[in-house]
């Protein structure tokens, strides 16, 4: 359901506010590791033939050589054309078998990393959505947005092509040494002196790849993180005229993410320059101890050429396996960052709640490490009755809304649903019996009716335009609930979008209802006219307004004031005018008086 919708920061700050946010967590190495083991063996029968296919394919591949050795001999020593063009044709059979058994493997590669990929994707998103919501508006947009869309890309990218790459040219390598041992050993020696080096380097460049990687990871999602916040808040920063600064925060940023890639295009270029001079070592070394040991009478002319064709195709595979190196090192940190999701510590949300009676009883609460904002502030809404809550910005409007939604939980006191903390009950029974809409509605790029069962998915047609109606969205009712809404279809206005939202809240049909400046951004002659149909559409419900317009306070059952973080005043709009008070205060200066 989207009618919890974080408020954003009260506050646009400049840089600083991007570094205040607190990331979430990545992954240790060990919990990458099983989270690969974990990826692999959900899908274990495909990951099994997969490897089966290529094992097969690289046996066949070391027919190439070794039978071409044999030709070789075999013209020496007198073989007849027949006997020598069958054996040309087994070798054109196996190169043909090589072929399909590799477009086979690869295929079965392919399928194996899109499943796995899918099923990653899923998960991430179900953590996400398992996430508390004050802990996901900490972590900012950017670093769930990279989490959950860039990382799972390159973890996609790396079990669908890389990591099949990767499988493939790993066996052929293991093989075409084991062809070159089977030939001769000396000449399986000669051909492993380069390999030593080789992992040398290749650890080398793992282990300083490995931070830039993380590096280049982090760097993108602040950038992101920077960019986002910029355009969320673009009409801040227009208003308070901090284009310069945020644009200098966005150079910055760019600059970070420029100075890791470049970090990493450097340790790349060593390490294949290094690689490429090994390759061509390796291949000399072959053929000088071939040439010797041919010379000696140790080996045959063919068994010296399938050894120097051995020698010049393992480089193919060993290379692929370098240079993916860097891709499993991007899965790795990618996977780290998305591992890192599922480790955010939330306390089980199992209370089940006794009742509907929702209260606050002397709560303080202030956010992160920040001063309170609520000052053992108490507020029981009676069942059924609309409570309107006013008071001056900053008083503590919102924050008393989100206590009581749940999203918070107070630092001393409590706020209680049927008597268990509200943050103990578990989030899919909570919006059963409490929802809050905040001004701020998310309309999904899918059918009207697709966006309104979000709410309660067993709702049928009638419920749905039932709940229109009652919101008075005639546009609604007119395009019909199969109408597709999003930006590439029927673009909403504020007020359309909010019309969504109040409508999600009549389908959910919860037992208490929390608006918080739920028609701020409708015009004040529709908001009144969207109130109205609304109050109509909830009666018998608990419903605690959090109202800007004093307007919408004058009809409600109780009005709470709040000043400060407190309760400045409770009662009846005619017994707060008559008490001469804060409220009577704010009543005349909203009507001019
Ligand atoms: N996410 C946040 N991080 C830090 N401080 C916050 C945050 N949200 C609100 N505050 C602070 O908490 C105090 C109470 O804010 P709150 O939003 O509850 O007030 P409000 O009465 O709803 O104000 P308004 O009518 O302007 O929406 C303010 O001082 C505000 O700056």
């Amino acid at each position: 359901m989207s009618t919890v919708v974080p408020k954003p920061r009260k506050a646009f700050e400049d840089g600083p506010a991007d570094e205040a946010q607190e990331r979430l967590p990545i992954a240790g190495p060990a919990e990458v590791r099983r989270a690969f083991v974990r990826i692999l063996a959900d899908d274990r029968g495909r990951a099994v033939q997969v490897l089966v296919l290529y094992l097969l394919a690289a046996v066949f591949s070391t027919a190439l050589p070794v039978l071409l050795g044999q030709v070789v001999d075999g013209i020496g020593a007198g073989w007849s054309v027949a006997r020598i063009n069958a054996v040309c044709s087994v070798l054109v059979g196996c190169v043909a078998v090589q072929f399909v058994l590799s477009r086979l493997g690869r295929r079965a590669g392919y399928r194996f990393g899109e499943r796995a990929a899918a099923q990653l994707r899923e998960r991430v998103v179900v953590r996400v959505l398992r996430l508390p919501l004050d802990r996901v508006e900490r972590a900012g947009r950017g670093d769930l947005g990279t989490r959950t869309a860039a990382d799972v890309n390159t973890v996609a990218d790396l079990l669908r092509d890389h990591g099949p790459i990767v499988a493939t040219s790993l066996i052929e390598v293991v093989v075409l040494y084991a062809a070159m041992f089977v030939i001769d050993p000396l000449l399986g020696l000669a051909a492993l002196v380069t390999l030593v080096p080789l992992m040398l380097a290749a650890r080398r460049y793992l282990r300083r790849a490995s931070g830039a990687f993380v590096e280049q990871r982090a760097a993108l999602s602040e950038a992101a993180e920077t960019l986002s916040a910029s355009g969320a808040g673009s009409q801040t920063v227009a208003a308070l005229a901090l284009q310069r600064r945020r644009r200098d925060l966005g150079y910055r940023r760019g600059e970070q993410v420029f100075g890791t890639f470049a970090r990493v295009v450097v340790l790349q270029s060593e390490f294949f320059m290094v690689l490429l001079w090994l390759n061509r070592i390796q291949v000399a070394l072959v053929l000088l101890v071939s040439g010797l040991w041919y010379f000696e009478g140790g080996l045959t002319v063919g068994a010296a050429a399938a050894a120097a064709t051995i020698a010049v195709r393992i480089s193919n595979p060993t290379n692929a396996v370098m240079t993916h190196l860097g891709e499993f090192q991007q899965g790795a940190a990618a996977l780290a960052r998305i591992e890192g999701v599922g480790l955010v510590e939330s306390a089980p949300r199992e209370a089940v709640p006794s009742g509907s009676d929702l209260r606050l009883d002397a709560v303080t609460f202030g956010y992160g490490d920040g001063p309170d904002v609520l000052h053992g502030l108490s507020l029981h809404p009676r069942p059924g009755e609309r409570l309107v809550v006013v008071g001056p910005s900053g008083a503590g409007k919102s924050t008393i809304a989100r206590l009581l939604a749940g999203i918070d939980r107070p630092r001393s006191g409590a706020a209680t649903l049927g008597g268990v903390a509200v943050g103990d009950i578990g989030v899919e029974e909570l919006r059963r019996r409490v929802v809050l809409v905040t001004q701020e509605h998310y309309v999904f790029t899918a059918t009207l009716r697709d966006n309104l069962v979000l709410a309660a998915p067993e709702a049928g047609d009638a419920t749905l335009l039932e709940a229109l109606r009652r919101v008075d969205a005639g546009w609604a009712l007119e395009a019909g609930l199969d109408v597709m809404l999003g930006d590439e279809h029927r673009r909403l206005s504020t007020a359309e979008a909010q019309q969504i939202a109040l409508a999600r809240v009549v389908v959910a049909d919860p037992d208490v209802v929390i608006l918080d400046e739920a028609t701020a951004g409708i015009d004040p002659a529709s908001a009144g006219r969207v109130e109205t149909a609304l109050a109509a559409a909830l009666a018998g419900r608990t419903v605690i307004a959090i109202a800007h317009q004093l307007q919408a306070a004058a009809s409600a059952d109780r009005i709470a004031v709040v000043e400060a973080g407190r309760i400045a005043e409770e009662g009846s709009h005619a017994e707060l005018l008559a008490a001469g008070g804060v409220y009577a205060g704010l009543w005349h200066a909203w009507r001019g008086e």
